[in-house]
């Protein structure tokens, strides 16, 4: 559920009349429903009510301060892999004794920041970067709060660039490894073991891979116990999956539910990372018809819709061969149908918001909205072709809000020195 519907045949975000945002801050934009973001939260952390946990949002799904500043004052944690997603947390308020530090290559730099902001865990994912965590900490006199995210191999039937359960991605240290490390961790002065975590991968649409690697997580800890180290987290990483097309992801209750039976009475708190699911349907990218045009030359005649916003702004057509839902910001019931790639300016043949796909006819100036655009949308957006970034909004009820506002030129330059070699 969500709050983009139309209205007498407009789109409306919650209150609001789409193009009436369009034509004060200009296209392309991302657009963001607070109540639906709030809700999907709310669902996704009410399934665990009763069970001690923290849901720590996946910032890299969609990463904007405003959003991070409402998970925070529901409750929530953060769940960062990098030092940049950590001042992102810090600046919107998060605390950071909720906040988990996950990803393959932490720099000392940045585990430097986190140590210093007292983040409760770091989830390490290799043996050399448990040394290194053992070596700044020492440096700074304190104590480094880890996990280690093992790689439970187990498939998660997903895009095979977003699983990361498996042993042949790069993610995590194998289970049967995973046992030395925690006892060579015990043994270091500068590292206290607090849990165990693990994240399989993104977009899952079954339930049966989560209950399968918990399964496995249990058997570990189960064995750490043997060996007198106890465990306080089990972290379960992200992963539930959004309907972007006619996927049939489960229901947070029933992820929630699976879960919670499968622990059973163990004694622990649960950390979640959850992402998509929180902010993938809770966001849209509208977008304005630059052109239309038919290439006839060919075997086959080609109907391009040319907008203004393009792989640099959403990529995960192009990255994955995702599908996003776009709809007209106006609806027209006498124009008819028609096949068309919509496509951004870019000169990549790769730049598609969509191929071969039925769309009511459109002509020059019409908006168009890309669906769950919420998570890894802005996140992934990107200078290509030297194009200024989108502008984000968030609307509540009947207001809305520049959240970002569109880079300008002077952006794109920042940094960049207009050196002259003689
Ligand atoms: C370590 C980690 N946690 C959480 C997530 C969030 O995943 P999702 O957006 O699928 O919930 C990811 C991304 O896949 C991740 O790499
Ligand atoms: N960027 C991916 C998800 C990757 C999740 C990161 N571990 C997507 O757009 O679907």
């Amino acid at each position: 559920m969500h709050h983009f519907e139309y209205r007498d045949d407009t789109l409306y975000c919650e209150d609001i009349a789409v193009p009436r945002i369009a034509r004060a801050v200009g296209t392309p934009f991302y657009l963001y429903s607070h109540a639906t973001l709030e809700r999907h939260f709310k669902a996704f952390d009410s399934g665990f009510e009763g069970f001690p946990h923290l849901t720590c949002f996946a910032v890299k799904a969609c990463s904007n301060i405003s959003i991070l500043r409402l998970f925070g004052h529901l409750g929530g944690g953060a769940d960062i892999v990098s030092g940049g997603e950590l001042f992102r947390c810090l600046k919107a308020g998060i605390d950071p004794a909720r906040i988990i530090y996950s990803g393959v290559g932490k720099t000392r730099a940045e585990m430097r920041e986190a140590l210093l902001a007292r983040i409760l865990m770091f989830n390490v994912e290799s043996a050399q970067e448990l040394d290194r965590l053992q070596e700044v900490a020492a440096e700074l006199g304190t104590r480094a709060p880890v996990a280690f995210r093992v790689n439970p191999d187990v498939d998660p039937k997903t895009h095979a660039y977003i699983s990361t359960g498996l042993a042949k991605n790069k993610f995590g240290i194998p289970v049967d490894e995973a046992l030395a490390e925690y006892e060579r961790a015990r043994d270091m002065d500068n590292i206290e073991i607090l849990g165990v975590s693990c994240h399989i991968g993104s977009q899952l649409t079954q339930i049966d891979p989560f209950i399968e690697a918990l399964r496995k997580l249990k058997r570990f800890v189960a064995r750490l116990e043997e060996r007198g180290i106890a465990i306080r987290y089990l972290d379960l990483g992200g992963g539930v999956g959004i309907t972007y097309d006619d996927e049939q992801p489960p229901h947070p209750h029933d992820y929630a539910a699976a879960v919670r039976s499968e622990l059973g009475d163990m004694d622990v708190t649960l950390i979640l990372e959850p992402g998509r699911v929180i902010t993938g349907n809770a966001g849209i990218l509208v977008t304005e018809v630059q052109y239309t045009k038919v290439n006839a030359g060919g075997e086959e005649e080609k109907r391009f819709v040319i907008v203004d916003a393009a792989m640099n702004d959403l990529t995960r057509p192009s990255l994955y061969g995702a599908y996003h839902e776009i709809q007209p910001v106006v609806r027209r019931n006498d124009g008819g149908e028609e096949v068309v790639d919509i496509v951004g300016p870019i000169c990549e043949t790769g730049d598609f918001m969509a191929r071969d796909r039925c769309l009511p006819r459109v002509a020059q100036g019409d908006l168009l909205a890309i669906m769950s655009s919420g998570a890894y949308g802005f996140s992934m957006a990107s200078n290509y072709n030297s194009r200024p970034r989108a502008a984000e909004v968030m609307v509540c009820g009947d207001r809305y809000h520049v959240i970002r506002r569109r880079e300008e030129y002077d952006d794109l330059i920042v940094g960049e020195i207009n050196v002259e070699c003689s």
